[in-house]
């Protein structure tokens, strides 16, 4: 059993809803990245996912294009991303997923990404704009080394799309509350958990929820009916707000601890990011 499906079953176990913080690797350097999965595994993330920056996020709304930007300003490259992932899983189990685009793996080479990832110690790959026929190279080489192709799921995902995508589905099922960029509003509340109360139905694997999900109270709400949540931009605003100061890795933490007391039910007012 991997890293991800180990998580989720201890979740279960306790009855919990996982956390998945999401960070722009790199924001501000990686030397910082390196410290805040530290911190961030301290604060009571489950799972950690790590965006590799790219130029053109066209997924990804302003806050999250702004740090891909200043993580590539700053030098960020997929090979000094799979080190920091490297010296971090030599002291962590957390697992890490790593997030992007297909451009940077396929200059880095689409094997080579696989085999370098599994050795690096990462659990997880999403890529948002994955093409088919290279889908088709990429999924075994990462199978044979041990790595999930995690899926995304959006609501206007036909039926029997979806149905496919999580009969296939490894690690966990990544839904996108709502068609959109990242960091935009909620959906309907009552819509997520119908769609996800459907999705949780066909799949073997856990169903994270994601976009949208800034606060302990959001968290509580959508963690109430999903395996795990992911807040990306609200996390990533701490980090902006923060960059350069030596505050940077507490308040990052204690937002990450603040959604983690609220998935727990034990949050009381709100936690300002
Ligand atoms: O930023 P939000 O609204 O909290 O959503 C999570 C999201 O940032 C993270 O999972 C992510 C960042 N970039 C993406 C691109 C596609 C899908 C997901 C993502």
């Amino acid at each position: 059993m991997g890293r991800i499906s180990r998580t989720f079953q201890k979740l279960k176990e306790r009855g919990e809803t996982g956390l998945i913080p999401f960070l722009t690797a790199g924001d501000p350097d990686l030397a910082t990245t390196e410290e805040l999965l530290r911190a961030l595994a301290k604060a009571g993330a489950d799972i950690i996912e790590l965006g590799v920056p790219f130029s053109d996020p066209m997924a990804d709304g302003p806050t999250i294009q702004k740090a891909s930007e200043r993580a590539l300003a700053a030098g960020a490259s997929l090979r000094g991303i799979l080190d920091v992932v490297a010296r971090f899983r030599a002291e962590s189990d957390i697992p890490i997923v790593l997030m992007g685009y297909f451009n940077p793996v396929f200059v880095f080479g689409v094997r080579e990404f696989a085999a370098e990832s599994a050795r690096a110690g990462v659990d997880g790959v999403l890529l948002v704009d994955l093409p088919a026929e290279e889908r088709e190279e990429l999924h075994p080489a990462l199978k044979q080394a041990g790595v999930d192709l995690i899926q995304l799921i959006a609501p206007t995902t036909p039926p029997e799309r979806m149905a496919a995508l999580a009969r296939n589905a490894e690690g966990f099922i990544y839904y996108v509350s709502m068609t959109g960029v990242t960091g935009s509003r909620r959906a309907d509340p009552e819509e997520i958990r119908s769609a996800v109360g459907a999705l949780r139905a066909q799949s073997p694997v856990p169903v994270a929820v994601g976009f949208g999900i800034d606060s302990p109270e959001a968290a509580a709400e959508i963690g109430a009916f999903a395996d795990a949540v992911v807040v990306g931009s609200a996390l990533v605003k701490v980090v902006d707000e923060h960059s350069g100061s030596s505050e940077l890795v507490p308040r990052a933490a204690e937002f990450v601890q603040s959604l983690k007391r609220g998935l727990l039910g034990k949050e009381s007012g709100a936690a300002t990011p």
